[in-house]
Protein backbone atom coordinates (compact mmCIF):
# COMPACT_ATOMS: atom_id res chain seq x y z
CA UNK A 1 0.00 0.00 0.00
CA UNK A 2 1.66 3.43 -0.87
CA UNK A 3 2.10 5.89 1.91
CA UNK A 4 -0.22 8.27 -0.23
CA UNK A 5 -2.91 6.06 0.72
CA UNK A 6 -2.24 5.67 4.32
CA UNK A 7 -1.77 9.63 4.50
CA UNK A 8 -5.30 9.72 2.72
CA UNK A 9 -6.83 7.92 5.46
CA UNK A 10 -5.49 7.23 8.52
CA UNK A 11 -8.03 4.47 9.71
CA UNK A 12 -6.12 2.28 6.70
CA UNK A 13 -4.77 -0.70 8.73
CA UNK A 14 -1.63 -2.11 6.52
CA UNK A 15 -2.08 -5.81 6.39
CA UNK A 16 0.40 -7.18 8.49
CA UNK A 17 0.87 -9.88 11.10
CA UNK A 18 -1.19 -13.37 11.99
CA UNK A 19 -4.41 -12.27 13.35
CA UNK A 20 -6.31 -16.07 12.38
CA UNK A 21 -4.60 -19.27 12.42
CA UNK A 22 -6.18 -22.48 11.31
CA UNK A 23 -3.74 -25.08 12.22
CA UNK A 24 -4.76 -28.52 11.01
CA UNK A 25 -8.53 -28.57 11.45
CA UNK A 26 -10.16 -31.39 11.36
CA UNK A 27 -14.08 -31.20 12.12
CA UNK A 28 -16.50 -34.88 11.64
CA UNK A 29 -19.90 -35.10 12.16
CA UNK A 30 -20.08 -38.84 12.41
CA UNK A 31 -19.33 -40.02 9.59
CA UNK A 32 -18.85 -37.15 7.59
CA UNK A 33 -15.42 -35.33 7.70
CA UNK A 34 -16.64 -31.25 7.20
CA UNK A 35 -12.75 -30.30 7.74
CA UNK A 36 -10.00 -32.52 7.14
CA UNK A 37 -6.61 -30.87 8.27
CA UNK A 38 -7.57 -27.23 7.10
CA UNK A 39 -4.15 -24.78 7.78
CA UNK A 40 -4.45 -21.18 6.49
CA UNK A 41 -3.58 -18.04 8.06
CA UNK A 42 -5.40 -14.26 7.98
CA UNK A 43 -3.27 -11.16 8.18
CA UNK A 44 -4.30 -8.24 10.00
CA UNK A 45 -5.64 -5.87 7.43
CA UNK A 46 -6.16 -8.36 4.85
CA UNK A 47 -9.34 -9.28 3.20
CA UNK A 48 -9.56 -12.69 2.47
CA UNK A 49 -11.89 -15.04 0.23
CA UNK A 50 -12.69 -18.33 1.43
CA UNK A 51 -14.39 -20.01 -1.68
CA UNK A 52 -15.36 -23.99 -2.57
CA UNK A 53 -18.14 -25.83 -3.83
CA UNK A 54 -21.29 -26.36 -1.78
CA UNK A 55 -20.59 -28.34 0.87
CA UNK A 56 -16.87 -27.39 0.69
CA UNK A 57 -16.65 -27.00 4.06
CA UNK A 58 -16.49 -23.42 4.31
CA UNK A 59 -19.44 -22.52 6.92
CA UNK A 60 -18.20 -25.36 9.39
CA UNK A 61 -14.87 -23.24 9.16
CA UNK A 62 -17.14 -19.93 10.42
CA UNK A 63 -18.05 -22.07 12.87
CA UNK A 64 -15.69 -23.92 14.23
CA UNK A 65 -13.87 -20.28 14.54
CA UNK A 66 -16.78 -18.69 16.15
CA UNK A 67 -17.24 -21.27 18.90
CA UNK A 68 -20.37 -22.87 17.23
CA UNK A 69 -18.35 -25.92 17.41
CA UNK A 70 -15.70 -27.45 18.71
CA UNK A 71 -12.67 -29.04 15.92
CA UNK A 72 -12.08 -32.40 16.31
CA UNK A 73 -8.75 -31.78 16.23
CA UNK A 74 -6.16 -28.94 15.19
CA UNK A 75 -5.94 -25.21 16.86
CA UNK A 76 -7.51 -22.25 15.80
CA UNK A 77 -5.62 -18.96 18.01
CA UNK A 78 -7.16 -15.32 17.03
CA UNK A 79 -4.98 -12.60 18.11
CA UNK A 80 -2.48 -14.77 19.47
CA UNK A 81 -5.12 -16.24 21.75
CA UNK A 82 -6.43 -20.33 21.15
CA UNK A 83 -10.05 -19.59 20.47
CA UNK A 84 -11.20 -23.30 19.34
CA UNK A 85 -13.18 -24.86 22.49
CA UNK A 86 -13.85 -21.76 23.97
CA UNK A 87 -17.65 -19.73 24.70
CA UNK A 88 -18.81 -18.22 21.29
CA UNK A 89 -19.82 -14.66 23.91
CA UNK A 90 -15.82 -14.93 25.18
CA UNK A 91 -14.86 -15.82 21.29
CA UNK A 92 -16.67 -12.20 20.36
CA UNK A 93 -15.04 -10.39 23.24
CA UNK A 94 -11.68 -11.34 22.01
CA UNK A 95 -12.74 -9.73 18.42
CA UNK A 96 -14.87 -11.93 15.76
CA UNK A 97 -18.01 -11.32 14.77
CA UNK A 98 -20.19 -12.68 12.17
CA UNK A 99 -23.13 -12.53 10.08
CA UNK A 100 -25.22 -15.58 9.32
CA UNK A 101 -26.34 -17.11 5.53
CA UNK A 102 -29.43 -16.80 6.33
CA UNK A 103 -30.34 -13.41 7.79
CA UNK A 104 -30.69 -13.37 11.80
CA UNK A 105 -32.33 -10.28 13.38
CA UNK A 106 -34.74 -9.62 16.04
CA UNK A 107 -37.48 -8.93 13.79
CA UNK A 108 -39.81 -6.76 16.26
CA UNK A 109 -37.02 -4.84 17.30
CA UNK A 110 -36.06 -1.35 15.55
CA UNK A 111 -32.86 -1.25 12.68
CA UNK A 112 -31.44 1.01 16.09
CA UNK A 113 -32.41 -1.57 18.77
CA UNK A 114 -30.59 -4.47 17.21
CA UNK A 115 -27.82 -2.73 16.52
CA UNK A 116 -27.77 -1.42 20.13
CA UNK A 117 -27.78 -5.06 20.94
CA UNK A 118 -24.17 -5.50 19.32
CA UNK A 119 -22.87 -2.35 20.85
CA UNK A 120 -24.87 -3.99 24.54
CA UNK A 121 -22.41 -6.61 24.33
CA UNK A 122 -19.16 -5.37 25.02
CA UNK A 123 -20.57 -3.23 27.89
CA UNK A 124 -22.74 -4.13 31.03
CA UNK A 125 -25.84 -3.88 30.03
CA UNK A 126 -28.00 -6.64 27.82
CA UNK A 127 -30.28 -7.30 25.64
CA UNK A 128 -33.54 -6.61 28.02
CA UNK A 129 -31.58 -3.53 29.24
CA UNK A 130 -31.98 -2.27 25.01
CA UNK A 131 -35.71 -3.38 24.99
CA UNK A 132 -35.96 -2.11 28.44
CA UNK A 133 -33.92 0.72 29.45
CA UNK A 134 -36.09 2.25 32.37
CA UNK A 135 -35.80 -0.79 34.59
CA UNK A 136 -32.50 -0.90 34.45
CA UNK A 137 -31.15 -0.78 38.27
CA UNK A 138 -27.73 -0.13 39.15
CA UNK A 139 -25.28 -3.14 39.28
CA UNK A 140 -23.42 -2.31 42.31
CA UNK A 141 -26.51 -2.64 44.77
CA UNK A 142 -24.14 -4.76 47.21
CA UNK A 143 -22.68 -1.40 48.51
CA UNK A 144 -25.93 -0.37 49.94
CA UNK A 145 -25.52 0.73 53.41
CA UNK A 146 -28.85 0.23 54.58
CA UNK A 147 -28.84 4.30 54.68
CA UNK A 148 -32.55 5.15 52.55
CA UNK A 149 -30.62 8.33 51.18
CA UNK A 150 -27.70 6.31 50.10
CA UNK A 151 -29.91 4.03 48.40
CA UNK A 152 -31.64 6.87 46.13
CA UNK A 153 -28.07 8.34 45.55
CA UNK A 154 -26.46 4.92 44.52
CA UNK A 155 -29.84 4.89 42.58
CA UNK A 156 -29.27 7.75 40.92
CA UNK A 157 -25.60 7.32 39.86
CA UNK A 158 -25.98 4.16 38.73
CA UNK A 159 -29.27 5.57 36.48
CA UNK A 160 -26.95 8.51 34.84
CA UNK A 161 -24.23 5.81 34.15
CA UNK A 162 -26.18 3.40 32.53
CA UNK A 163 -28.33 6.62 31.09
CA UNK A 164 -25.15 7.40 29.59
CA UNK A 165 -24.21 3.80 28.42
CA UNK A 166 -27.18 3.85 26.83
CA UNK A 167 -26.40 7.41 25.03
CA UNK A 168 -23.37 6.38 23.96
CA UNK A 169 -24.63 2.88 22.54
CA UNK A 170 -27.29 4.89 21.04
CA UNK A 171 -24.75 7.09 19.14
CA UNK A 172 -22.79 4.31 17.87
CA UNK A 173 -25.69 2.16 16.80
CA UNK A 174 -26.63 5.08 14.41
CA UNK A 175 -22.99 6.12 12.83
CA UNK A 176 -22.89 2.18 12.57
CA UNK A 177 -26.38 2.39 10.57
CA UNK A 178 -25.27 5.21 8.68
CA UNK A 179 -21.77 3.57 8.15
CA UNK A 180 -23.77 0.75 5.73
CA UNK A 181 -25.96 3.39 4.38
CA UNK A 182 -29.53 2.68 6.46
CA UNK A 183 -29.49 5.31 8.59
CA UNK A 184 -33.08 6.68 7.51
CA UNK A 185 -34.67 3.26 8.44
CA UNK A 186 -33.40 3.55 12.39
CA UNK A 187 -36.71 3.79 13.71
CA UNK A 188 -38.43 0.73 11.42
CA UNK A 189 -39.16 -2.47 12.98
CA UNK A 190 -36.19 -4.88 11.18
CA UNK A 191 -38.67 -7.33 9.39
CA UNK A 192 -39.96 -4.25 7.70
CA UNK A 193 -36.88 -3.48 5.94
CA UNK A 194 -35.78 -4.46 2.48
CA UNK A 195 -33.66 -7.83 2.13
CA UNK A 196 -30.89 -5.57 1.40
CA UNK A 197 -31.25 -3.42 4.05
CA UNK A 198 -31.77 -6.53 6.26
CA UNK A 199 -28.45 -7.89 5.66
CA UNK A 200 -26.42 -4.01 5.92
CA UNK A 201 -28.48 -3.78 9.45
CA UNK A 202 -26.82 -7.53 10.41
CA UNK A 203 -23.03 -6.29 9.39
CA UNK A 204 -23.87 -3.26 11.66
CA UNK A 205 -24.83 -5.12 14.05
CA UNK A 206 -21.79 -7.22 13.75
CA UNK A 207 -19.23 -4.13 13.71
CA UNK A 208 -21.44 -2.90 16.86
CA UNK A 209 -19.53 -5.71 18.52
CA UNK A 210 -15.87 -3.55 17.88
CA UNK A 211 -14.29 -6.72 16.10
CA UNK A 212 -11.10 -7.17 15.33
CA UNK A 213 -12.09 -9.55 12.61
CA UNK A 214 -15.41 -9.60 10.34
CA UNK A 215 -16.90 -12.85 9.13
CA UNK A 216 -19.58 -12.34 5.99
CA UNK A 217 -21.03 -15.39 5.15
CA UNK A 218 -22.53 -14.92 1.71
CA UNK A 219 -23.04 -11.40 2.07
CA UNK A 220 -24.37 -11.43 -1.54
CA UNK A 221 -26.77 -13.80 -1.32
CA UNK A 222 -29.87 -12.40 -3.23
CA UNK A 223 -28.33 -9.68 -4.57
CA UNK A 224 -28.81 -7.50 -8.00
CA UNK A 225 -25.64 -5.84 -10.18
CA UNK A 226 -25.78 -3.11 -8.76
CA UNK A 227 -26.37 -4.15 -4.92
CA UNK A 228 -23.43 -6.45 -5.14
CA UNK A 229 -21.46 -3.37 -6.71
CA UNK A 230 -21.86 -1.41 -3.17
CA UNK A 231 -21.64 -4.66 -1.04
CA UNK A 232 -18.05 -4.45 -2.66
CA UNK A 233 -17.21 -1.00 -1.85
CA UNK A 234 -18.67 -1.40 1.90
CA UNK A 235 -16.79 -3.90 2.58
CA UNK A 236 -13.71 -2.22 1.38
CA UNK A 237 -14.58 0.79 3.14
CA UNK A 238 -15.10 -1.97 6.25
CA UNK A 239 -11.37 -3.03 5.98
CA UNK A 240 -10.21 0.70 5.42
CA UNK A 241 -12.11 1.29 8.82
CA UNK A 242 -10.29 -1.03 10.64
CA UNK A 243 -11.45 -4.68 10.62
CA UNK A 244 -9.68 -7.49 8.89
CA UNK A 245 -12.49 -9.63 6.79
CA UNK A 246 -12.98 -12.84 6.16
CA UNK A 247 -15.69 -13.16 3.23
CA UNK A 248 -17.23 -16.82 2.32
CA UNK A 249 -18.97 -15.78 -1.68
CA UNK A 250 -20.36 -17.79 -4.22
CA UNK A 251 -20.04 -14.94 -7.11
CA UNK A 252 -16.94 -14.67 -8.23
CA UNK A 253 -16.64 -11.34 -9.48
CA UNK A 254 -17.05 -9.93 -6.07
CA UNK A 255 -14.76 -12.66 -4.40
CA UNK A 256 -11.93 -11.89 -7.10
CA UNK A 257 -12.65 -7.41 -7.10
CA UNK A 258 -12.61 -7.29 -3.30
CA UNK A 259 -10.13 -10.14 -1.91
CA UNK A 260 -6.66 -9.53 -1.14
CA UNK A 261 -6.18 -13.50 -1.06
CA UNK A 262 -8.58 -16.57 -1.25
CA UNK A 263 -8.39 -19.74 0.05
CA UNK A 264 -9.84 -22.92 -1.65
CA UNK A 265 -11.68 -25.47 -0.17
CA UNK A 266 -13.12 -28.62 -1.72
CA UNK A 267 -14.65 -31.73 0.21
CA UNK A 268 -13.00 -30.05 3.44
CA UNK A 269 -9.71 -29.95 1.93
CA UNK A 270 -7.66 -26.89 1.33
CA UNK A 271 -7.05 -27.65 -2.42
CA UNK A 272 -5.76 -24.01 -3.82
CA UNK A 273 -4.21 -20.07 -1.97
CA UNK A 274 -3.28 -17.24 -3.07
CA UNK A 275 -3.86 -14.03 -4.90
CA UNK A 276 -7.11 -13.67 -6.87
CA UNK A 277 -5.18 -13.61 -10.23
CA UNK A 278 -3.18 -17.22 -8.95
CA UNK A 279 -6.73 -18.66 -8.12
CA UNK A 280 -7.92 -17.41 -11.35
CA UNK A 281 -5.44 -19.80 -13.14
CA UNK A 282 -5.07 -22.81 -10.70
CA UNK A 283 -5.70 -25.90 -12.22
CA UNK A 284 -7.65 -27.76 -8.94
CA UNK A 285 -9.69 -24.91 -8.60
CA UNK A 286 -10.59 -24.53 -11.70
CA UNK A 287 -11.23 -28.06 -12.23
CA UNK A 288 -12.92 -28.05 -8.41
CA UNK A 289 -15.87 -25.71 -9.78
CA UNK A 290 -16.02 -27.16 -14.07
CA UNK A 291 -19.72 -27.51 -14.04
CA UNK A 292 -20.61 -25.59 -11.26
CA UNK A 293 -22.52 -22.75 -11.76
CA UNK A 294 -21.78 -20.14 -9.78
CA UNK A 295 -24.55 -17.62 -9.10
CA UNK A 296 -24.05 -14.47 -11.36
N1 LIG B 1 -24.00 -29.96 12.05
C1 LIG B 1 -23.70 -30.80 11.07
N2 LIG B 1 -23.99 -32.11 11.17
C2 LIG B 1 -23.67 -32.96 10.17
N3 LIG B 1 -23.06 -32.61 9.03
C3 LIG B 1 -22.76 -31.32 8.88
C4 LIG B 1 -23.04 -30.34 9.88
N4 LIG B 1 -22.61 -29.12 9.45
C5 LIG B 1 -22.07 -29.33 8.24
N5 LIG B 1 -22.15 -30.65 7.90
C6 LIG B 1 -21.67 -31.26 6.67
O1 LIG B 1 -20.33 -30.81 6.49
C7 LIG B 1 -20.08 -30.59 5.11
C8 LIG B 1 -19.61 -29.16 4.90
O2 LIG B 1 -20.73 -28.30 5.11
P1 LIG B 1 -20.62 -26.71 5.07
O3 LIG B 1 -21.98 -26.16 5.38
O4 LIG B 1 -19.51 -26.28 5.94
O5 LIG B 1 -20.24 -26.47 3.56
P2 LIG B 1 -20.21 -25.08 2.75
O6 LIG B 1 -18.94 -25.09 1.99
O7 LIG B 1 -20.48 -23.97 3.66
O8 LIG B 1 -21.43 -25.30 1.75
P3 LIG B 1 -22.46 -24.23 1.11
O9 LIG B 1 -21.69 -23.46 0.09
O10 LIG B 1 -23.49 -25.12 0.48
O11 LIG B 1 -23.00 -23.40 2.23
C9 LIG B 1 -21.35 -30.94 4.35
O12 LIG B 1 -21.26 -32.26 3.91
C10 LIG B 1 -22.40 -30.79 5.41
O13 LIG B 1 -23.51 -31.62 5.15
Amino acid sequence: MSEQMLLADPARTEVGDTLLHMENVTMRFGGVVALDGVDFALRRGEILGLIGPNGAGKTTCFNAMTGVYTPTSGRITFDGQKVSGRKRHRITQLGIARTFQNIRLFPELTALENVMVGVDSRHHTSVPGTLFPVWRTPRRQDEFTGDPRWHGLQRLVGISRFAREERRARETAYDLLRFVGIEKRAGEAARNLPYGDQRRLEIARALATDPKLLCLDEPAAGFNPAEKERLLELIRAIRDRGPSVLVIEHDMRLVMGVTDRIVVLEFGRKIAEGTPAEIREDPAVIAAYLGVPDDE
